[in-house]
């Protein structure tokens, strides 16, 4: 307060001078900044410095002031719950390797954090199981350039390796998608899709034409599917032990806020609305899964919110996230993804991130949306 009411005064001062002096600059219009009276001078370094002042603190103030959020708790697992942790890939979950972080939801889910689960166990039970994965993603308009080549190589090098994978790009212009040379046992698939006119259209569209692709080749030949956004890449393995009937991830940004503060829909007249005792945690719509059964489920119920809002002219704040979310309050995931699973670098770095398994690419909205 001292300090401000200070600064105050010494612009209000600074401020005057430069009224007396008016009379002066008029005269010396073209004079170089040396030959500027004092008080200007003072006036342009104080709004040079104060201009700096807010850069810096919203580079790194607001960065720093975030990093203190994880010193929110994330709450604990009952312990009458720990020995029911089940990964239904690798068997008893070792959730005292990871005391730091919440490992299971209130309905005794499990979160899955690296250290908790033997990934190779997983991958002989999936191939026991002899289970085909598929992985939709949508690269429309410029997206397509921007991002669906380095996505797809990097799912080659660490999604699902050593399983029968069948990926589904869904396009505008299928003819535009680069040629791969896939690893054994793994297809491509591309299916047309049409333009919208806005990019939360191209977002919120997804879940009917999932919805109709989990009826048809996509559901026949794939016993779980992962939804994901184009806009990200895979940084480390990303194998079976994410896979359960229903999978949602845990949004990077927003696992250590309280639940009044989630960025929900309120507004009552959205299908995506929840009210404020209601919410689990707040989801990312860039990455969902679970078995064909499920996501039609849920593709169902989203699409269908998306169109009731659609005749009764609203739009959830977060589109199809926002409709996700609701899903995910009415029917509980059976599995959730920590945030390792999709992690944004920008938040910088965190003792309890170990392993980032996907990294969200910068946001680079104003080359890729209309
Ligand atoms: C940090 C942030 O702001 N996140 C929100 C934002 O995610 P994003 O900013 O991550 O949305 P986005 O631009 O990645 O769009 C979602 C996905 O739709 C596809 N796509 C979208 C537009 C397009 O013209 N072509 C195309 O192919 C593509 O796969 C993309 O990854 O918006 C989403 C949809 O509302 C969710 O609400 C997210 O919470
Ligand atoms: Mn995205």
């Amino acid at each position: 307060m001292a300090l401000g009411a200070e600064w105050g005064l010494r612009w209000l001062r600074s401020h005057g001078g430069y009224r007396k002096q008016e009379g002066q600059r008029q005269r010396g219009q073209g004079t170089p900044i040396w030959a500027l009276p004092r008080a200007k001078k003072r006036l342009l370094w104080q709004l040079l410095l104060t201009a700096f002042g807010f850069l810096g603190l919203y580079l790194y103030g607001l960065r720093s002031l975030r990093s203190l959020e994880v010193f929110i708790p994330m709450g604990i697992c009952p312990r009458a719950t720990m020995p029911l942790l089940r990964d239904n890939f690798t068997g008893v979950l070792q959730h005292w390797a990871r005391p730091e972080v919440l490992t299971c939801t209130s309905w005794a889910a499990p979160i899955i954090w690296d250290g908790t689960f033997d990934p190779q166990i997983a991958e002989q039970e999936a191939r026991r199981q002899n289970l085909t994965i598929g992985l939709t993603v949508f690269a429309v308009g410029r997206y397509l350039e921007k991002y669906l080549e380095h996505f797809l190589d990097s799912a080659e090098q660490h999604f699902m390796v050593g399983q029968s994978v069948v990926y589904y790009v869904f396009t505008d212009r299928p003819e535009a998608v680069p040629y791969m040379t896939l690893g054994q046992g793994r297809v491509l698939r591309v299916e047309r899709v049409q333009q919208e006119n806005r990019w939360q259209d191209v977002s919120m569209a997804r879940m009917r034409t999932l919805h109709e692709a989990l009826g048809g080749q996509l559901g026949q030949e794939a016993d779980y599917v992962f939804c994901l956004d184009v806009d990200q890449h895979f940084t480390s393995n990303f194998g079976p032990e994410t896979l359960a009937d229903l999978v949602a991830q845990l949004h990077a940004w927003h696992y250590h806020w309280p639940r009044w503060l989630l960025p929900y829909e309120r507004d009552k007249r959205s299908a995506a609305a929840l009210s404020f005792g209601e919410g689990d945690f707040y989801y990312h719509a860039a990455l969902f899964g679970g078995s064909v059964a499920a996501l039609r489920k849920l593709t169902a119920h989203c699409a269908l919110g998306q169109q009731l809002d659609r005749e009764r002219g609203v739009e959830a704040i977060w589109h199809d996230e926002s409709h996700l979310n609701k899903f995910f309050w009415l029917y509980k995931p059976t599995k959730v993804l920590s945030p390792e699973f999709c992690w944004d670098l920008k938040i910088g770095w965190r003792t309890e991130i170990h392993t980032p398994r996907l990294l969200w690419e910068p946001k680079e909205y104003t080359l890729v949306r209309n």
